[in-house]
């Protein structure tokens, strides 16, 4: 055996990261053992989380890479196997951090947690949620989204997630699809027909959003947001009882109408303790061709909730053909043309996101006054 070049095939597997879970394998117990005898082929064996995993074939290509990069010509066999039932549930419970019944998001968590409300259905607040995500992913940021609007849950699509997606499970975590570089888990995964949720009543709609952030496994985020249901109904207070240091970003349009209810459902967060960061106004008033200003939805409403709530209005998305078709194909509009008005307008939203400086409510400051 050959330490150093054991030591150098190790080197290598430690820079190729689980797709899913965003970390070394060989931090995730799926590397075994490396023997590298004098002479005759090296053995790598390394082991998969669960039977059928679907990231498989790219793991297995970058682990060959790395240990070709190691050994150069020398031959080798990679002996792939699957985790037993006691090794995946050390994993899971290393991956939980030994927290088994609460989930990880807690006030003294590096997450930012940004809820995105509306007052009415299908005002575009979808839209900014999977852009501002995509947007912030660009940025470099980890970002996650849960998707928890029961009545219309848009984010795999928006984020052209193939029909069926589905998180890998493993043991009693699951793993989000990642799309865009942003992992996002959606109420509609887990659904065995869309009609089915519309029946659902406020505990089970808590409890199911409680259990998306305990067992989903989105690994360290720098933000994850949720795409709330639009109103101020059981899942708004719900999030405010899970989550009351979570932060809330209104998406209204401009009409006058509206902007009334949107007002109401970001007041509803500000009495729960929630910190409001600000009004996303979308389907705003467009630039023609000939520069002649088109407001399809009126004007003004994004000023109107961000005065009545105090706080900024952080960008007005006009109406876009592009932003509908790029929302259509999966394709979010600040990846796919950046230089579109409405993907300039939600890239800045992103931007004034970012850098707001996170409140220091509920969390610990890590001083002692003994
Ligand atoms: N600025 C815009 N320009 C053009 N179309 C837009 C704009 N914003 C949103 N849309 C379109 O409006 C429709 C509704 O958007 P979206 O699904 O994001 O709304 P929503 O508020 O999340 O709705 P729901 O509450 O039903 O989930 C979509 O077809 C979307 O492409």
């Amino acid at each position: 055996m050959t330490q150093p070049l054991a030591d150098r095939i190790h080197r290598e597997l430690a820079t190729v990261l689980d797709p899913e879970l965003r970390r070394p394998l060989t931090e995730l117990d799926m590397i075994g053992d490396i023997d590298v005898p004098e002479s005759g082929p090296i053995t790598v064996s390394m082991r998969l989380t669960i039977v059928g995993c679907p990231a498989a074939s790219q793991i297995e290509t970058e682990v060959r890479a790395a240990i070709e990069r190691a050994i150069g010509d020398r031959a080798y066999t990679l002996q792939v196997g699957v985790m037993t039932a006691a090794q995946r549930t050390a994993l899971t419970e290393r991956l939980r951090g030994g927290r088994r019944d609460a989930h990880p998001f807690t006030p003294d968590s590096l997450t930012r947690v940004i809820a995105v409300t509306s007052g009415k259905g299908g005002v575009g607040k979808s839209t900014v949620t999977v852009n501002l995500a995509v947007a912030l992913a660009s940025q470099g940021l980890r970002v996650g989204i849960v998707d928890a609007d029961v009545y219309g849950f848009s984010v795999p699509g928006l984020l052209g997630m193939p029909p069926g997606a589905q998180p890998t499970q493993v043991g009693e975590l699951m793993l989000p699809p990642v799309a865009h570089d942003v992992k996002a888990v959606s109420i509609g995964m887990f659904l065995r027909d869309a009609e089915e949720v519309v029946a659902w009543r406020g505990p089970m709609l808590h409890r199911t959003l409680e259990q998306f952030l305990r067992d989903v496994f989105f690994g360290d985020l720098d933000i994850l947001l949720l795409d709330l249901p639009p109103g101020t109904g059981d899942i708004a207070i719900s999030l405010a009882q899970l989550l009351p240091h979570s932060e809330v970003l209104v998406v209204t349009t401009p009409q006058p109408a509206a902007a009334d209810v949107a007002w109401r459902s970001g007041a509803l967060a500000a009495k729960t303790g929630q910190r409001l960061i600000g009004v996303v106004e979308t389907l705003s008033p467009t630039r023609l061709p000939d520069g002649t200003e088109f407001a399809l939805f009126g004007a003004g409403g994004g000023a109107q909730v961000a005065n009545r709530l105090g706080v900024p209005l952080l960008a007005q998305v006009p109406v876009s053909e592009t932003l509908r078709a790029a929302g259509d194909a999966g394709t979010p509009i600040v990846t796919s043309h950046p230089d579109d008005p409405a993907a300039v307008s939600l890239t800045e939203a992103a931007r004034a996101i970012m850098h707001k400086p996170r409140g220091l409510s509920g969390r610990s400051l890590g001083i002692s006054t003994r």
